[in-house]
């Protein structure tokens, strides 16, 4: 597998999920590697989900979480928290980890300078009838002036997956979409996806190298594919089907995951268009 490109001098797309910033330490070991490609002249921008801590908020406030196919059912109240926890909390904390690290870390969300603009989103209920999510949305427009402006100046971004809604209001988008979507806008030369387990697992538990489109229609019909991993392997198929050339799911709790994947083109899964 190659790396993605001549080293430091391309752009690349890192989607931290929710689920690998558990730890304290790891996630310091994250930042330590996003700064250091950073200051080797890569043009990085971070995505950053936020499940678990959406969570744990609406458990705070009494309130429950409900997903389908890994995207949550957001209500007008549920996407406050959203945008609270996201914009106020998990984001902020990111920046600050990565000013420690020496990186110029930059906080916007989706709707800042209309980054992300998205259409509403249905799921997909039983015997396959469209399912009512409330204010999910997909995104259909990405204007990455904003993102250009701060990497030019030196800024690392770190982006709420959050978008404008046609009705002009934010909306809930998954971050492995909001990443998805901004790589290919940016002609990213890679994506990388962090996330909680060793990369897509087989039905053995075993990670898979490689996967193309066929390999994940089988494992989704299988059921060997579920939950959180769906939004993230459509994500990722559909970016490498779109010119993003080296897609990788892999493993955030492993301090290193993210240098290895970039400089020497291995761990995880590599998602082949
Ligand atoms: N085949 C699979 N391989 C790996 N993980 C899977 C698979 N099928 C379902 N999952 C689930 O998907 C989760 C990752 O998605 P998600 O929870 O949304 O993480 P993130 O916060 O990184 O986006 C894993 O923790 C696991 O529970
Ligand atoms: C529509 C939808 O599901 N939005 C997600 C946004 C955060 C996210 O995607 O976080 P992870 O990457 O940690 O899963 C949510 O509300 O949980």
């Amino acid at each position: 597998m190659p790396t993605p490109a001549t080293a430091g001098r391309g752009t690349l797309v890192v989607k931290y999920g929710g689920n690998a910033m558990t730890d304290a330490s790891l996630q310091h070991a994250f930042l330590k590697d996003v700064a250091a490609l950073a200051a080797e002249g890569w043009r990085l921008v971070v995505v950053h989900g936020g499940g678990p801590q959406i969570d744990a908020m609406l458990g705070r406030l009494g309130l429950d979480g409900r997903f389908v196919n890994g995207l949550r059912v957001t209500d007008e109240t549920t996407m406050a928290v959203v945008q609270l926890v996201l914009a106020g909390a998990v984001g902020p904390d990111l920046v600050a980890g990565l000013q420690r690290a020496g990186a110029r870390a930059f906080g916007v969300s989706g709707v800042d300078g209309g980054l992300l603009g998205a259409r509403k989103r249905w799921g997909e209920g039983p015997n396959g009838r469209p399912l009512d999510l409330g204010r999910v949305g997909e995104v259909v427009r990405v204007d990455t002036d904003v993102l250009a402006t701060l990497l030019d100046a030196g800024y690392l971004p770190v982006v709420a997956p959050f978008a404008l809604a046609e009705d002009g209001a934010p909306c809930n988008v998954n971050a492995d979409f909001a990443a998805a979507a901004i790589a290919r806008a940016l002609g990213a030369d890679a994506l990388l996806m962090l996330t909680n387990t060793a990369g897509v697992l087989d039905r053995d538990g075993v990670v898979l190298a490689e996967l193309d489109g066929e390999a994940v229609a089988s494992l989704i019909a299988a059921g060997t594919i579920g939950g959180g991993m769906l939004p993230k392997v459509e994500a990722a198929l559909a970016t490498a089907r779109q010119g993003v050339g080296y897609v990788r799911i892999v493993d955030g709790r492993v301090a290193g995951a993210l240098t290895a994947a970039v400089r020497e083109g291995r761990g995880g899964t590599a998602i082949r268009a």
